[in-house]
């Protein structure tokens, strides 16, 4: 790493207690870290790519640097990346590159951020003084996303504490270095200029296009979204970053369902950071009932609704909830992300039932939690394990199979597996967040549809299910009946799977249901890992 460091300079000082050099990725490349070069390079064009979607202006330059707190208390006061001197920061991207062993207790060294501007001066009291902020412990591979104009602070280090940072610049920003370069700005002016990026992010190739497409989708930067992936440890109810969360609602000419949004709304502590996307067969996707296919297929429909809400509530129709629910579940998903080995996590449990419906529907006082097991395997082979909280990844990760016709059950097992294999832990919430009417009375049982077709449709999305979590032999027809384990190569495969809608298993989507592929297991981890967590043979289709 000296090496890399050698073309940069290193600073140090009291209101920032690190040594840091900018560098290039050509730099880091030269200097013998190839592969963090290939990531930063590889981060940089996917966070642009994914910002300008959303409306950003990222089409200027992008800078890195690399930082080292080297312990003994070391620690960098209250700033903003995006301030008087450095105006066009507008993204800052943080990696850190530490040991997986960091205690936050022991170590310190967390980044603590801050959603609003300092009252108290240009530093604030700061979180070690009391003020609410998310506290993210840089743990080894973690990434930190977030709009630069926020302000932030590192919280003294005992340890070696290393991170390379990408700042994303605006479009106007970057011309002749001359929207003042300050104290702690790149070096000599050039900083690294991605001149491919515009092309490869798709950003129009140009930045005039970029600012006034910026203008059109995101009409006000007086209330921008809170950062995209953040992480709070242990902090108290008032002390919580509250993110707007989308909720998935499929329902099936379900009266309940009313309800179920009146009672979302009323119990959240932040109805306007909640956002429903109801796909009923309201940003609502209105399917013709005759035409239905299933949950599975409903919720791919609702969530089509999402709009970039930090999280997501799946849920279904008929369903009721705790007082502040919103801020319950942020506060679960946060410390269960703690707890999970690669930060990443989802709520998930069969809740509690309530009785009655509509108005008169009665809610449990003492509800226990409930934890999901697996109980045992059905006729059909089908695993029986229901809705989830998780952060908006999720739906770029693992969402929902509109292609699974009319499979009601196995769709959580597989939806386990796809998770799982990804590197998301599934826990069940502390306490219970929703209720839920198991009394199916009143619900809409049967479909108007032709019953052959659908029993039809069922056993061919109950053969793919069998299929992708080993429990079956032959593929469904047409499906892929040999190289399960060749596998994709990246995880391009999924990404160009994902619009693929045929649904016929025809030759072009197999590769969706291998592993990588967007409706297969995920590469992070297997299988088998998961049986031997929740004690499930799926071969054998066995609880142990
Ligand atoms: O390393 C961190 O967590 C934050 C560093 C930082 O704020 C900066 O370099 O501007
Ligand atoms: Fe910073």
């Amino acid at each position: 790493m000296g090496t890399a460091l050698s073309g940069g300079r290193w600073v140090s000082g009291g209101a920032r207690g690190d040594v840091n050099a900018w560098v290039t990725p050509a730099e880091l490349a030269e200097g013998g870290c190839s592969l963090l070069a290939a990531i930063v390079e590889d981060l940089t064009q996917q966070l642009r790519s994914q910002f300008a979607a959303q409306g950003y202006d990222v089409s200027g330059r992008a800078s890195f640097q690399l930082a080292c707190y080297p312990g003994g208390g070391a620690r960098y006061v209250r700033h903003a990346d995006a301030s008087g001197s450095s105006p066009g920061r507008c993204i800052t991207a943080l990696l850190y590159l530490n040991p997986s062993d960091w205690n936050p207790q022991a170590d310190g060294g967390q980044l603590a951020l801050y959603n609003y501007s300092s009252m108290d001066g240009p530093q604030g009291l700061g979180f070690l003084s009391g003020e609410p902020a998310v506290v993210i412990a840089p743990l080894g591979g973690r990434l930190v996303v977030f709009e630069s104009h926020l302000e932030h602070e590192v919280l003294p280090a005992h340890r070696e504490r290393y991170s390379v940072t990408a700042w994303l610049y605006r479009g106007d920003a970057s011309a002749g270095g001359g929207a003042g370069r300050s104290v702690g700005e790149d070096p000599g002016g050039s900083g690294y200029s991605e001149d491919g990026g515009a092309d490869a992010a798709g950003c129009g190739g140009a930045a005039q296009d970029g600012v006034a497409w910026q203008s059109a989708q995101r009409p006000s930067t007086a209330a921008p979204p809170p950062p995209a992936a953040v992480r709070q440890e242990g902090l108290g109810a008032e002390e919580v970053w509250r993110g707007r969360i989308f909720v998935s609602i499929p329902a099936y000419r379900d009266a309940e369902c009313a309800w179920t949004l009146k009672d979302l709304f009323l119990k959240a502590d932040h109805p306007d950071r909640v956002f429903a996307g109801v796909a009923w067969q309201c940003r609502f996707a209105l399917l013709d009932a005759r035409r239905a296919a299933g949950p599975c297929a409903a919720r791919a429909a609702a969530e089509a609704l999402w709009r970039g809400e930090e999280f997501v509530l799946q849920i279904d129709a008929h369903m009721r909830f705790v007082r502040g629910w919103d801020v319950k579940c942020i506060q679960q998903l946060q410390r269960a992300e703690v707890a999970s080995a690669a930060g990443r996590a989802v709520l998930s449990a069969y809740p509690p039932g309530y009785e009655g419906a509509g108005a008169a529907a009665a809610v449990p006082e003492d509800a226990p939690a409930t934890v999901v097991e697996a109980s045992g395997f059905d006729a059909e082979g089908m695993l029986r394990l229901r809705g989830s909280f998780s952060r908006a990844s999720l739906l770029r990760d693992a969402p929902y199979c509109p292609l699974l016709r009319h499979l009601f059950f196995g769709e959580e097992a597989y939806q386990l597996a796809r998770l799982w294999t990804r590197g998301y832990d599934v826990f069940a919430p502390a306490a219970p967040l929703a209720f839920h009417q198991w009394e199916r009375g009143a619900r809409a049982a049967s479909y108007q549809g032709d019953g052959r077709v659908v029993a039809a449709e069922r056993a061919e999305a109950q053969a793919r299910v069998l299929r992708v979590l080993g429990s079956a032999g032959p593929a469904p027809a047409g499906g892929a009946s040999a190289g399960r384990q060749q596998g994709p190569s990246g995880g391009g495969v999924g990404r160009s799977c994902a619009g693929a809608g045929a649904g016929d298993g025809s030759g072009a989507d197999a590769a969706c249901w291998e592993p990588g592929g967007i409706w297969g297991l995920g590469l992070e981890r297997t299988l088998q890992e998961l049986e031997q967590h929740c004690g499930v043979r799926f071969a054998e289709r066995r609880i142990m």
